[in-house]
């Protein structure tokens, strides 16, 4: 009777590689071509929105990794309203500009959400770097997050007034936000998370089949 041993060593004595099957060349090409469809999918909308909400969770839920760009600068330099108040909001968005460009352009951020601070994309930088990213807008109304921004201090470009900075800051922004969405989820109302994330996740396995 003969082994698989018996087997193997033959095969090898008769000079069979069996890691030749793949041509080397071949298998990177595939290698590259799979981890270029795999860039991360990058969350933008006003503040409190829900961005770091339905990020976490679409993570959670998918198996990707989460990022978030306000967690990486608080986690480098300090808590935002710190770096605003000492250095002011130009400071703020080099170093927001600086973490977004690192993780888009690190292989190690292949199969990633990164959600981004609220006014991110107005940075021209990063527009630039967003234009052919797997960008999700979350679009939300003023009474959706009336109830999230009155009485949070953490927001330093929603002081004193809230509501009212909130829907300026937003009609001057919505335009880039539009612009730079592939994907709208329609978050208006506290929506179910279970159901918007199932929405994201739905289009993202779609986008990376056409592509
Ligand atoms: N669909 C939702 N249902 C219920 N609560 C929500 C929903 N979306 C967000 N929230 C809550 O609203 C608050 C703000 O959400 P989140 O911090 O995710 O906003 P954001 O878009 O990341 O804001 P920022 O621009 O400040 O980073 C959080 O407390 C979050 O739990
Ligand atoms: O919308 C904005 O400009 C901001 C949103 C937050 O996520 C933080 O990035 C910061 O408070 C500024
Ligand atoms: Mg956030």
């Amino acid at each position: 009777m003969t082994s698989h041993h018996t087997d193997l060593s033959k095969a090898s004595s008769a000079g069979n590689k069996p890691a030749e099957l793949v041509d080397p060349q071949q298998l990177r090409e595939i290698q590259e071509g799979y981890l270029d469809r795999q860039r991360p999918i990058v969350i933008i909308g006003p503040m409190a929105a829900g961005k770091s909400y339905v990020g976490t969770h679409l993570a959670r839920f998918y198996g990707y990794e989460f990022i978030d760009s306000d967690y990486l600068i608080v986690e480098r330099y300090g808590p935002v309203t710190d770096i605003f108040e000492v250095h002011g909001e130009e400071y703020f968005r080099k170093l927001e500009a600086e973490v977004i460009s690192e993780v888009l352009n690190s292989p190690h951020h292949r199969n990633t959400v990164l959600s981004l601070g609220g006014g991110a994309p107005m940075t021209a930088e990063v527009a630039e770097m967003l234009k052919n990213e797997t960008v999700v807008y979350i679009k939300v109304d003023v009474d959706t997050v009336k109830p999230r921004i009155v009485g949070n201090s953490k927001r330093p470009l929603l002081q004193p007034n809230p509501i009212e900075k909130w829907s300026q800051i937003f009609e001057s922004r919505r335009e880039r936000y539009e612009q730079l969405a592939k994907y709208t989820l329609d978050a208006r109302g506290h929506r179910n998370i279970t159901e918007m994330t199932s929405q994201i996740q739905q289009f993202v396995v779609d986008s990376r089949k056409a592509n």
